[in-house]
């Protein structure tokens, strides 16, 4: 098979030409933009992944249309490698050369990617795609699969789905069904099936009770969950909000709960304690919530599911008598109180990495049970082959490793699954007989507070030790350092946003007006340091709209 890349250039100019000069970068998680912009780099990163699936032997490689917890004019693109891992690093920059070069030099470009990487343009390759729920996903959806086209690759469309999904998908094609089969059914019966045989007749136990709140951003989580519960056998009772009549994302959703600390739209008139669950856009995060019997919020984050996980295996793993490495993964915006308890309680190792699943999910491989989480709600467990085969040999004898193995399979180890994580929690809960009480009480958070900050080139800052220190401008640390030594229990640090055009600004104090007064102070060093062009930051003790 031959492949004429003048095809390539010419399809490029006709449908999908470049429209903005302003440079692209790769993100946190791929690239993400207003939608109108986007129909190029879509294009391109359908012949990327072609090419990318070319040197891993023709496994499949997953494109993921959606812009996650962004507002609904945005968009985005994840790219998905073969064992379900984001795009491998090195990689990045090659994506980024490609989604920026001009048109008239596409062609060259690509003849050029594949001569450096040795690709056998001959060799057979497969994409596959999807997409998240916002209007203009299906248009840019097709961008990715006319780039495959044009490359001669294979594409499979798999129309909306979440996020995780599509990473189930790839893993389980890549693995020829052994991590299960990859169609939308084949991922619905292999947690499902997990889940109910866990469950087992026990709906209720002790404090748990089966009924939750499920608030679907108005995204593809919404349409997804539905589709769970027509297929569960009245296993979990779930009362579906922010289906999708509204904006997706818009005051609602795993992001706005998270950074308001407060209820999404259209919430029912539930009994306090309730369980509540938000997810994002594309349903790669989840956190939960209640109000109260004063009608107060509490949010039960990432790093709460993270705790409780991780307690729940490692107590497993004791019961059946094996001897396997637990490690629990978290970045710098874990609360301190969560840190502190994984430490001194838990006692599981700690470590914190970089903002990105893909710095998470590297650093967990390398336990045999690695939990990681962001304090969004962004996480998962992955089991080493050692574990797994560990377990499976134990599960002879033992009825706590027959159990464990049931648990891997409710887990979607491919990346964060907001449907799959809540499964879990609920898994927990009812095993331990806890309400949302039992599981808030396990320990304290410090109050925190993030900030967004608009400054003239958020690239000016750039960060080391995982984020936590921030090297230039030159002398932004050390005014940050001198303001937080003035908090009890301070702790605050600034990087710039890897999705959105802002420097976040992280804080955490002993009390809610402390929290709030270091936040303001150190947005106000950010503005006047990093080049800010916002309006006047208000104190968030004043207003609640500078918090978002
Ligand atoms: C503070 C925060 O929540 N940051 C999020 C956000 O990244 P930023 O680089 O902070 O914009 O989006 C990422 C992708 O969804 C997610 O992985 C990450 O945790
Ligand atoms: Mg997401």
């Amino acid at each position: 098979m031959s492949i004429n890349l003048r095809t390539v250039y010419a399809f490029a100019r006709e449908m999908y030409p470049k429209k903005s000069t302003a440079p692209i970068q790769y993100g946190t998680a791929g690239f993400r933009g207003k939608a109108e912009f986007l129909d190029s780099v879509m294009y391109r990163m359908g012949v990327l992944a072609t090419l990318r699936s070319r040197i891993r032997g023709g496994a499949v490689i997953g494109v993921m249309v959606t812009a996650s917890h962004n507002p609904e004019p945005d968009n985005g693109v994840k790219l998905i490698d073969p064992k379900g891992e984001m795009l491998e690093a090195s990689w990045e920059s090659i994506a980024t050369d490609l989604a920026n070069v001009e048109d008239s030099e596409l062609e060259a470009h690509v003849a050029k990617i594949i001569s450096d990487n040795k690709i056998d343009v001959g060799s057979s390759s497969n994409v596959f795609v999807g997409m998240d729920n916002r209007y203009h996903s299906p248009r840019l959806l097709k961008a990715v699969a006319d780039g495959v086209i044009a490359l001669k690759g294979n594409v499979r469309e798999f129309g909306i789905v979440t996020t995780p999904m599509l990473h189930f998908f790839v893993v389980a094609a890549n693995t020829r069904g052994a991590y299960g089969q990859p169609t939308e059914e084949g991922y619905y019966r292999k947690l499902i099936t997990a889940f109910e045989i866990l469950r087992g007749d026990n709906l209720e136990n002790g404090n748990y009770r089966n009924k939750l709140v499920f608030d679907g951003a108005n995204g593809v989580g919404a349409r997804k969950m539905l589709q769970f519960i027509k297929r569960m056998h009245d296993s979990l009772q779930v009362d579906v909000i922010n289906k999708g009549d509204g904006k997706i994302n818009e005051n609602c959703g795993a992001d706005y709960v998270k950074v308001k600390q407060g209820v999404p739209i259209g919430m029912p008139i539930v009994e306090p304690y309730t369980r509540c669950v938000s997810v994002d856009g594309d349903a790669d995060r989840v956190v939960y919530f209640f109000t109260d019997d004063k009608n107060q919020f509490r949010l039960l984050d990432g790093d709460r599911i993270a705790t409780l996980v991780a307690d729940y295996l490692m107590d497993m793993v004791k019961r059946c008598g094996l001897d396997l490495s637990m490690g629990l993964v978290q970045t710098a915006y874990a609360n301190g109180g969560s840190t502190d308890y994984i430490s001194n309680t838990l006692q599981v190792p700690v470590a914190c990495v970089p903002t990105g699943v893909k710095h998470l999910h590297h650093k967990a491989l390398q336990y045999d049970i690695g939990v990681y989480f962001e304090a969004n709600g962004h996480g998962t467990v992955i089991f080493s082959e050692n574990a797994k085969s560990l377990i499976k040999a134990a599960s002879e004898t033992s009825v706590d490793a027959k159990t464990l193995l049931h648990v891997i399979d409710l887990i979607n180890e491919t990346v964060g699954d907001a449907i799959s994580d809540m499964l879990l929690v609920e898994t927990i809960l009812n095993h331990k007989g806890w309400d949302v009480k039992d599981w808030l009480a396990t320990y304290d958070d410090l109050p925190n507070l993030q900030l967004k900050i608009k400054v003239q080139d958020r690239n000016v800052i750039t960060t080391t030790d995982a984020e936590r220190v921030c090297v230039t401008p030159v002398g932004l640390q050390e005014a940050i350092d001198k303001v937080v030594s003035n908090y009890k229990r301070g702790r605050a640090f600034v990087r710039p946003s890897g999705t959105e055009d802002v420097v976040r600004v992280y804080a955490e104090a002993a009390t809610k007006d402390e929290t709030e007064s270091l936040a303001y102070e150190v947005g106000i060093l950010v503005q006047q340091l990093a080049g800010g062009v916002g309006p006047e930051l208000i104190h968030p003790g004043k207003t609640i709209s500078a918090h978002i």
